[in-house]
């Protein structure tokens, strides 16, 4: 991915954040990931980390209609991730959708409510509304509307060890081409 995609994401996504009310903190920490696919557009997502604890965490993210935050699971956090701004569609499976055929059956909280899902299952989250993904529940997600704000809140965040993504192509952070310098630091830039 290139720096100056990554500096374009940065501003036009603090625009939409802006534009909405969502004022970020001082010295934001960003992470803007293609997850090493090298296709932003159709393979991103724009996160920003607002609080890291050990026991927990929260993180406000961005993507644009067309980018999709790949199938994964996490062993350790449990999170709810919530539709802020805009319609979120997010897929979830029992097992890693690379293998399982469509046969796992099981129940999560959406706001609060314990509904039944089967793997495949979409669920569309309007402006507000979240869903609970417990350890192991793999998921996918991507904006049903022109934008999309993100929320997070979850149990103690491991970016670097606890996120399994179903194709093993995939890398959680950018491979960074340098074509311009920064804008701002990356979480993952050194
Ligand atoms: O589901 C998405 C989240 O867990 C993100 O916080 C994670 O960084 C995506 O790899």
């Amino acid at each position: 991915m290139k720096r100056s995609e990554i500096n374009q994401a940065i501003v036009s996504s603090g625009k939409f954040f802006k534009q909405g009310g969502w004022t970020l903190p001082p010295q934001p920490r960003w992470d803007v990931t293609d997850f090493g696919l090298g296709n932003f557009k159709n393979y991103g997502l724009i996160l920003i980390n607002l609080a890291e604890e050990a026991e927990y965490c929260e993180k406000l993210m961005y993507a644009a209609k067309g980018q999709t935050t790949p199938s994964h699971t996490h062993k350790k956090k449990k999170e709810d991730i919530i539709c802020r701004t805009g319609e979120l569609v997010i897929r979830l499976w029992a097992n890693d959708p690379a293998h399982d055929m469509g046969q796992g059956v099981f129940q999560m909280k959406v706001n609060g409510e314990f509904k039944d899902f089967k793997s495949g299952d979409e669920l569309h989250l309007k402006s507000g509304e979240r869903v609970t993904i417990e350890p192991g529940i793999w998921h996918e997600f991507f904006p049903a509307s022109d934008e999309c704000i993100i929320g997070e809140v979850s149990t103690a965040n491991d970016d670097l060890n606890d996120n399994f993504f179903s194709d093993p192509n995939i890398g959680r952070y950018a491979e960074i081409d340098e074509d311009e310098n920064p804008i701002v630091k990356l979480l993952s830039d050194k």
